[in-house]
């Protein structure tokens, strides 16, 4: 999978990369990451990227420009590529769409923009719009570390432990249960005492009792299609 990352400040996108699964990932060449500044894909001396919005208002607007002419430098090779632009206005990023960019694109292009917003001509070059929530951020390339994380997390080698991907809440349909680990005794607080028993099918049935238990508290628009066995756990904690 190969990520190309267009952005007016590629060292929060190379900084990050470098760490965790995304590092080993990248090690292990299972992921693949270019950063392109849009700076380097301007015209005048001073590398300009925005301007005032027509029509008058607050802010400045990035140029349609450096967007044009990075996006056909990276068409030139003419490999099949989605090009998906970060956006507040774009659909909802969650874990299915993770799931459909990892099983449909060998390559992406994510596009982030920044101050009030991007000229609305670059959505001509662009296949998707998506957003990774709805709250102000100040540009695109943290949604952009958000794509990539999630979409390589899903890479089959891409994670040491394969189970801890599908562990990971949101894949089975609800939240996380607790996780514990030494020592058994902080300062008074103590660690479930079932998960010191050994006995692997009480854990899994307090695991799941846990998990529900959390989705109902804070995510209970996450509790849909829920197998009988669930239901009648979940009936039990209400
Ligand atoms: O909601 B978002 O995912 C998002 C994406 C890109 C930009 C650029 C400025 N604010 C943004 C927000």
């Amino acid at each position: 999978m190969k990520f190309e990352v267009l952005t007016i400040f590629p060292e929060i996108i190379e900084c990050y990369i470098k760490h965790g699964v995304l590092g080993k990932a990248l090690n292990k060449g299972i992921v693949e990451v270019k950063v392109y500044n849009l700076r380097d894909f301007t015209s005048d001396k001073h590398k300009k990227v925005d301007d005032y919005p027509y029509g008058g208002g607050a802010g400045m607007v990035m140029q349609i420009e450096p967007f044009y002419n990075a996006i056909m430098h990276l068409k030139a090779d003419e490999k099949p590529r989605k090009l998906v632009l970060l956006s507040p206005q774009g659909r909802k990023f969650t874990q299915k769409l993770a799931q459909k960019f990892m099983e449909e694109s060998k390559a992406m292009v994510l596009i982030c923009g920044r101050y009030e917003g991007i000229d609305e001509r670059v959505k001509a070059f662009v296949d998707e719009e998506v957003s990774i929530g709805d709250y102000v951020l100040s540009g695109g390339e943290l949604a952009a570390l958000v794509i990539i994380d999630s979409v390589v997390r899903l890479i089959p080698g891409a994670l040491g432990d394969e189970l801890s991907a599908v562990e990971d809440s949101f894949m089975k349909g609800f939240l996380d249960y607790p996780h514990y680990t030494r020592p058994e005794d902080f300062k008074g607080m103590k660690v479930p005492e079932v998960l010191l028993s050994g006995d692997h099918k009480k854990i899994a049935l307090w695991r799941k009792r846990q998990a529900l238990k959390n989705t109902l508290k804070n995510r209970p628009d996450l509790l849909k299609n829920l197998s009988p066995e669930d239901m009648r756990i979940l009936k039990e904690l209400c």
